[in-house]
């Protein structure tokens, strides 16, 4: 598959953006808004709670209009993977609010106990149901401080949290072992150009606030960096040249860009786009996930299906996660020879697929069997589209693009 495509904006990031929106005190336009199932289910998440949304060609627009309804909608919080973090917004703004447990995607358990310790910090008492949480701080959220570090590396969603919550504290509060990933710069910059004080310290990151309005204006949203490793390791997978447009070297993580050239895919930076050809045959890599700039875990199963055509044994360790492997069994139905034990992944190739019958659970465990459909011999069905929708907007368009032929068939939603 080869030609030149275009990434929307990053999921991550603006799922993250669309909850700092709740601070805001005047209209705000989030430029670049991805197309996803996320993105309408967060909008309807902030009308719920009483701001005016649109969504329309890429452009999330948000009208705060008289104070937050303190709820975080149940059925539509249990969709998305930042309902912490949302709630952490309707807190910083109202002092107390209702929320589900997240949702997202299940491929392990996702604790949430540093954004209850963040809320916790900032003044609120906590109390967990069967159904969600409460918090409440009848005051209003004060400065504080609070550690956002977990075993697996500091949490990205907590740190955002401690930062929409410490926006709204009036006054300096401290976030420590915060993670440094796109999706918090990108937050705290939105924030800095809005007059909240960050400073970056090299454990802690420190945030002043002021009793000031918090205006909304415009903000672009970054380019995909995992929706472009997607499109580089298909064409990579099927021995194609791409050039992407919509994000540049700059903004892929050393880590990918280092494990692509090891398997001999080579990038090259254009004028807002990055261009790939391959060295040859593919060649088998170790490698591991890990904190930004490292190799992204939300690209680690794509990598896999990729590796499925490299010469050699490959490992992919997963440091982020204990276990996301649930694109394993999938892949060996297509021939791959795959193995996951503890959290390590284990690829042998290359392997000349075969088409297969096939079921994703989740998110890039999906785009990992379309890439193997794509390198395999014959035509393959793969189940699980929903998940898809939730976190790309049109890779399918650009696949197509690229030379693939899919066609859809309407399944029911899990
Ligand atoms: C640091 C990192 O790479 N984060 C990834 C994480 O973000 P996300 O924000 O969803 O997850 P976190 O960074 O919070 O979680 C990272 C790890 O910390 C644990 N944890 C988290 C919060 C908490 O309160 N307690 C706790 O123990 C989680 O179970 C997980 O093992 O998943 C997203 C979706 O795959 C990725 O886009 C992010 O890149
Ligand atoms: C796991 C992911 O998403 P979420 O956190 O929304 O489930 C992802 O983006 O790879």
């Amino acid at each position: 598959m080869s030609g030149r495509v275009e990434v929307q904006g990053s999921k991550n990031i603006a799922l993250h953006l669309y909850a700092a929106a709740m601070l805001v005190d005047s209209p705000l336009v989030l430029v670049g808004a991805p197309a996803i199932l996320d993105t309408g289910v967060c909008a309807q998440v902030l009308t719920h709670a009483g701001m005016t949304v649109s969504v329309d060609g890429g452009q999330f627009t948000v009208a705060p209009h008289g104070p937050l309804h303190p709820e975080i909608h149940g059925e539509l919080g249990r969709q998305v993977r930042t309902t912490c973090v949302l709630a952490s917004a309707v807190l910083a703004r109202t002092g107390r609010v209702w929320f589900p447990y997240p949702g997202g995607d299940a491929f392990c358990a996702r604790l949430i106990d540093r954004h209850l310790a963040a809320m916790e910090a900032a003044g609120a008492t906590v109390s967990a149901g069967e159904d969600g949480i409460r918090a409440a701080c009848p005051q209003g959220v004060r400065p504080f401080t609070v550690d956002v570090a977990t075993p697996y590396g500091p949490s990205l969603g907590a740190t955002v949290s401690a930062l929409l919550l410490a926006s709204r504290a009036w006054g300096r509060s401290r976030i420590v072992h915060p993670r440094v990933e796109p999706e918090v710069t990108e937050t705290a910059r939105f924030l800095s150009e809005r007059g909240i004080h960050i400073e970056w310290g090299p454990q802690e990151l420190h945030v002043m606030s002021r009793r000031d309005p918090i205006e909304g204006g415009a903000f672009l949203v970054a380019g995909d960096r995992i929706e472009a490793a997607t499109l580089l390791m298909a064409a990579a997978a099927t021995g194609g040249t791409l050039t992407v447009g919509g994000i540049s070297c700059a903004e892929l993580p050393d880590g990918l860009v280092g494990t692509l050239a090891d398997a001999g895919v080579l990038l090259a930076d254009g004028h807002g786009e990055v261009s790939m050809r391959t060295a040859g045959v593919l060649r088998a890599v170790e490698t591991a996930t890990g904190p930004h700039p490292g190799l992204p875990t939300d690209t680690a199963p794509q990598l896999a299906a990729m590796l499925t055509q490299a010469r050699g044994t490959s490992r992919i360790t997963e440091r982020i996660y204990p276990k996301r492997d649930t694109h394993v069994h999938g892949l060996a139905a297509f021939g791959a020879e795959i193995s996951s034990r503890g959290q390590d992944i284990h690829v042998h190739g290359a392997t000349r697929l075969r088409a297969a019958d096939v079921a994703a659970e989740d998110i890039r465990a999906v785009t990992a069997l379309l890439l193997a459909a794509l390198a395999a011999e014959g035509t393959s069905t793969i189940r699980g589209m929903y998940h898809l929708r939730r976190g790309y907007g049109h890779l399918l368009t650009n696949l197509a693009t690229l030379g693939a032929d899919i066609t859809t068939i309407p399944e029911a939603r899990p």
